[in-house]
């Protein structure tokens, strides 16, 4: 019997009004969360994230398959006796009660010093001693969700949903909050399907993360498995990979070795059939040089890493992106030039100017094999 959550072929339908047809929300969807393990979901605005998790969660109808804990179904038990502890975009505290009052809400058949006790405890967790008499109004957006937080985890859930709970929150904050909530889920010993559509998020918080596209769940694993294999052309779009170059493409321009089955992380078997691409993640070309035989090129790093030659384009436009520069160049590709973002490391930018010729260098490590 497994523990943990356990669910099989789930399928989550509504009704979408008169004349219409019935929108498939969740397709038939297998996922397991062991016990003490946290699972991202991620994927585009509509692709069903949010109805598998209420599904979970008893929030939603199941309209086929099963959800399992520790082996037990509990399609049929309503949401309050499922012991799963919920927690979403809005954090949803009762204004007119203290944090004190909002964490130990869950909290029955204790006594008032021990319910005082856990409400400390979970306050310590989140990172707000002292913030037990404070009233709700006063807090900012991140500690009002780090209250949210310690008042889902208040009553030792058994599985925890968080639905975007950091989405309210400003980037640098959701950033910090990601990782502090990683470490209080995993100090917690939480388990926990997180749905969000930040990929930065997801690969922060979770163990495994999976991508949903149209109400599938079309790849699942960790992180790093995910970079070096997102699967399919759509979940590498997904997670910004670009372009995706077609085999012959990535022949012509030197970087056909990468398509070889020998590779780390590449799957052998998809490498029979011609129908595999290469998918560059962000990150993957950089400026190495001008153009060789251009203007103040002496050949010398033009190469794009020791094996690989490097391709040659012209810059269309430059910005300014977490701190370096970052260029989009016109990669001469067969069947047409390739509009790929390219870092362009420091420099005044005099030598990479918009409508200069230029070597990008590929790294090999931000590359993936992709199978139409
Ligand atoms: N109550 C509802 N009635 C009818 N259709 C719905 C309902 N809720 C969701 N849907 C539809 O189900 C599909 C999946 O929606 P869902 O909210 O699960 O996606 P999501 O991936 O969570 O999207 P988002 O990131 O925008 O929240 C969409 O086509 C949506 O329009």
């Amino acid at each position: 019997m497994a523990d943990g959550l356990s669910i099989d072929g789930l399928r989550v339908v509504y009704s979408a009004g008169r004349g219409a047809g019935p929108v498939v929300a969740v397709d038939g969807v297998g996922l397991e969360i062991p016990s003490g393990r946290i699972t991202a979901l991620l994927g585009a605005s509509g692709s069903g994230k949010s109805s598998l998790l209420r599904a979970v969660a008893g929030l939603e109808p199941v309209a086929a398959g099963a959800i399992r804990w520790d082996g037990r179904d509990v399609v049929a038990t309503p949401v309050h006796k499922r012991g799963f502890g919920l927690m979403f975009q809005e954090g949803q505290l009762f204004p007119f009660r203290d944090v004190a009052g909002n964490v130990g809400y869950g909290l029955t058949g204790m006594t008032r010093a021990q319910r005082a006790r856990r409400v400390a405890e979970m306050l310590d967790l989140v990172g707000l001693p002292g913030y037990a008499a404070r009233p709700i109004t006063t807090l900012s957006g991140g500690q009002a969700q780090r209250v949210a937080l310690a008042r889902a985890l208040a009553p030792r859930p058994r599985l925890l949903l968080l639905d975007e709970p950091l989405s309210a929150l400003d980037r640098a904050l959701r950033e910090q909050l990601a990782g502090d909530l990683r470490a209080i889920l995993t100090e917690h010993g939480a388990t926990a399907l997180y749905v969000t559509h930040d990929q930065d998020e997801a690969m922060t918080v979770a163990d495994e993360v999976g991508v949903m596209e149209a109400g599938r769940l079309s790849r699942l694993a960790a992180p790093e498995a995910l970079w070096a294999d997102p699967g399919s052309a759509g979940v590498a779009a997904f997670l910004g990979f670009a372009p995706i170059l077609a085999r012959e493409q990535a022949e012509a321009l030197g970087w056909g070795s990468l398509l070889a089955g020998d590779r780390p992380g590449a799957r052998g078997s998809r490498l029979d059939g011609a129908g595999v691409g290469l998918a560059l993640a962000p990150g993957a070309l950089s400026i190495v040089g001008p153009q060789e035989g251009g203007p103040g090129a002496d050949g010398a790093g033009t190469r794009g890493s020791a094996e690989l030659p490097g391709a040659s384009g012209t810059v269309l436009a430059r910005r300014m992106r977490r701190g370096g520069i970052e260029v989009d160049v016109s990669l001469d590709v067969p069947g047409g030039p390739a509009v790929v973002a390219a870092g362009a490391g420091g420099g005044n930018g005099s030598a990479n100017g918009v409508g200069t010729r230029v070597r990008l260098g590929l790294d090999p490590s931000r590359t993936a094999i992709i199978e139409f």
